[in-house]
């Protein structure tokens, strides 16, 4: 499970708009260069709200059966029928909480939009997900955000490695996303520990990537 995110020098991910053009173009390759590797790609209900991200490999060539398949983390089944994440470029999988309306869970399952996966009550239960997405198969995951989302995979030590692109720039506000938000851990002592792994430039990003302990 790779952790990946394009984040500003203050760890801002997204402005409080939602604004999030952060990677300079070959951190965008490179982010594709990883889709293409990776069995699937996740990411939270807001990251579909706000972005409306089609999750293919779609800024180097491939072809169909290089896209990895696109996980929506979604308890109350809201992503839009219409949004590119359930068009037909790849295979998606909704997961949802036993709270989620059937008639919504119906609307996208409708002609073979995506599957829905149900774990958990409330919340998607991520380990239960994790289970289910081992059991068809699927490897390696790329987590593709956003800051809640990440802190709950991070939380329920999902994440193996971080792989963080650290663009030129600063964003500021304290109601802008940070690459990991949520609760926070209360006291240092019980940050997530990571082991640097390397760093290397691209265009004018600087990109590290770490183990997680
Ligand atoms: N720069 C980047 O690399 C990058 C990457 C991805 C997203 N973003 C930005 O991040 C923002 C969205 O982040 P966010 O934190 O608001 O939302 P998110 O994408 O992390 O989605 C979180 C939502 O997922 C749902 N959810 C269901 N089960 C959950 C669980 N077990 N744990 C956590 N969430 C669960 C909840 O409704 C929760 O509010 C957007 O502005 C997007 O542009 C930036
Ligand atoms: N690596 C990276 N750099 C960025 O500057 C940025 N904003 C994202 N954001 C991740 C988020 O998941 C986006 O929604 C998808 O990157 C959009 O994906 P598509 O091109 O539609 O496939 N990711």
């Amino acid at each position: 499970m790779i952790l990946n995110a394009a984040m500003t020098l203050d760890g801002k991910i997204a402005t409080r708009t939602g604004s999030s053009e952060i990677s300079g173009q070959e951190d965008l390759l490179r982010v594709h260069k990883l889709r293409k590797e990776m069995d699937a790609i996740m990411v939270g209900i807001n990251t579909v709200m706000v972005d409306d991200p089609r999750l293919t490999v779609h800024k180097i060539s491939a072809n169909s059966n290089d896209n990895p398949i696109r996980v929506v983390v979604d308890s109350k089944a809201r992503t839009p029928p219409e949004y590119r994440i359930l068009n037909q470029e790849a295979p998606t999988i909704i997961a949802v909480s036993s709270e989620a309306p059937s008639d919504k869970i119906k609307a996208l399952e409708e002609d073979g939009k995506s599957e829905v996966i149900i774990c958990g009550d409330k919340q998607v239960d991520l380990n239960c997900l994790m289970d289910e997405l081992g059991n068809k198969g699927i490897k390696t995951l790329m987590l593709e955000g956003g800051s809640t989302l990440n802190y709950s995979m991070l939380s329920a030590g999902l994440v193996n490695e971080v792989r963080v692109c650290i663009a030129p720039m600063i964003a500021g506000g304290n109601r802008a996303k940070t690459l990991v938000d949520g609760d926070g851990v209360d006291y240092m002592k019980e940050a997530f520990r990571l082991k640097f792994k390397k760093s290397y430039n691209l265009g004018a990003d600087l990109i590290v990537e770490y183990n997680v302990l």
